[in-house]
């Protein structure tokens, strides 16, 4: 009961037909080249199988990883009679990996900042909507607010450091969501050391210098929300930049959502953060008007909006933050239905996801289990 599952699959989104989109596979190949990150292919049939000696095992060279199949019981491991990493589909010829939860896996714990302490001393109001909405959103360049926690210069450099992974082709279209769901193009950058063979796969960018002092500033403003409100939030290894096109969208979703028939959560996402890298972001103070509400592109919250429902129609407040740059917003990503409405232009953005790995006690579970029946 409340067992979360370990999966890659982040979101519960919903497509324009209004089905939910299938998120809960257990088995997932995880692709290993820079553009598929949160791919969810097969192993390519063509990948070299070569026996290991003269034992029952077979080695499978995938990409720049080596996994280790076992045909008569199926297992897959990282190494001969290794840690079982994945399952070997004798009749479609397929070997498929395990997902990981790659945020949760290896997560540490928050690192304590003076300034998100002091942000959220200044202002209280944000943590009590936090607590109320699960919503807390910080304006850009504001006394006491993002402006405060981000150093001056620090949005150009992110931007820069964007602009640059955009410019080598480092961001892809291949996250694990079909083009009806979602349009934007992706990298996943590692934020911490990642050392066991299964996290290689997830195969996300060193993180530049600007992005990382970033995610460390959402790490201090988390921390000082974790400190007030007892979230229990780790860490994660990696953040992800995001790059809208014109006409790019995100239809509404949840980061996180219970899964009544496995009886789990999809992933460890607890609280997601996200600090928007647009243009106008570093003009004098992140000045109101960087972003004109005309582009389209806000991030579309809808407050308190029942578990079941995956439209918005029962949401009690709809709040759209537009995503001038500097503009920070947390949420909680098992509670807010959200989506990124059509943008016109260009929409940068930089999000990590706080997990929280602990166990749902049995009347948690109960409740979401009932709440998100279909
Ligand atoms: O960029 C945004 O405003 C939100 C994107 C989002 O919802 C997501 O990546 O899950
Ligand atoms: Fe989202």
């Amino acid at each position: 009961m409340g067992k979360r599952k370990a999966s890659d699959d982040s979101v519960e989104p919903e497509t324009e037909a209004g089905t939910p989109e299938s998120s809960s596979s257990d088995r997932v190949e995880q692709e290993t080249t820079a553009g598929t990150a949160e791919g969810s292919s097969q192993c390519e049939p063509e990948a070299e199988l070569e026996a290991v000696g003269d034992s029952d095992w077979l080695s499978l060279q995938f990409s720049k990883h080596t996994f280790f199949v076992h045909p008569a019981t199926g297992r897959v491991c990282d190494a001969p009679d290794g840690n079982n990493i994945g399952e070997f589909d004798a009749e479609a010829g397929e070997v498929r990996l395990f997902a990981v939860d790659v945020e949760a896996e290896g997560a540490e714990a928050l690192q304590h900042s003076e300034e998100g302490a002091a942000v959220l001393k200044s202002q209280p109001s944000l943590t009590e909507a936090y607590a109320e909405h699960g919503l807390l959103h910080l304006d850009a360049g504001e006394q006491g607010s993002a402006g405060s926690l981000l150093p001056e210069g620090l949005l150009r450099t992110v931007r820069q450091e964007l602009e640059v992974l955009l410019a080598a082709g480092a961001l892809s279209p291949l996250h694990s969501q079909a083009a009806s769901t979602r349009s934007d193009r992706i990298a996943y950058l590692r934020t911490a050391e990642v050392s066991d063979q299964v996290s290689e796969l997830m195969d996300a960018l060193p993180c530049p210098p600007g992005c990382l002092q970033a995610v460390r500033a959402l790490e201090g403003l988390a921390a000082a929300l974790d400190q007030r409100l007892d979230l229990g939030l780790l860490r994660p290894r990696r953040c992800m930049v995001a790059c809208y096109g014109p006409g790019g969208f995100y239809v509404p979703h949840r980061d996180n959502s219970f899964d009544p028939k496995s009886g789990t959560w999809l992933n460890n996402r607890s609280l997601t953060a996200i600090l928007y890298l647009n243009e106008g972001a570093s003009d004098a103070s992140g000045a109101s008007g960087a972003w004109p509400e005309e582009r389209g592109g806000c991030l579309r919250c809808f407050l308190d909006a029942s578990p079941e429902d995956k439209r918005g129609a029962s949401a009690q407040k709809v709040v759209d933050i537009f995503p001038k740059g500097g503009q920070l917003v947390l949420f909680d990503s098992r509670r807010l239905l959200h989506e990124v409405r059509p943008t016109t232009q260009q929409r940068l953005a930089l999000s990590v996801w706080f997990v929280s790995a602990e166990e749902e006690s049995g009347q948690e579970s109960a409740e979401e289990e009932s709440a998100t029946s279909t």
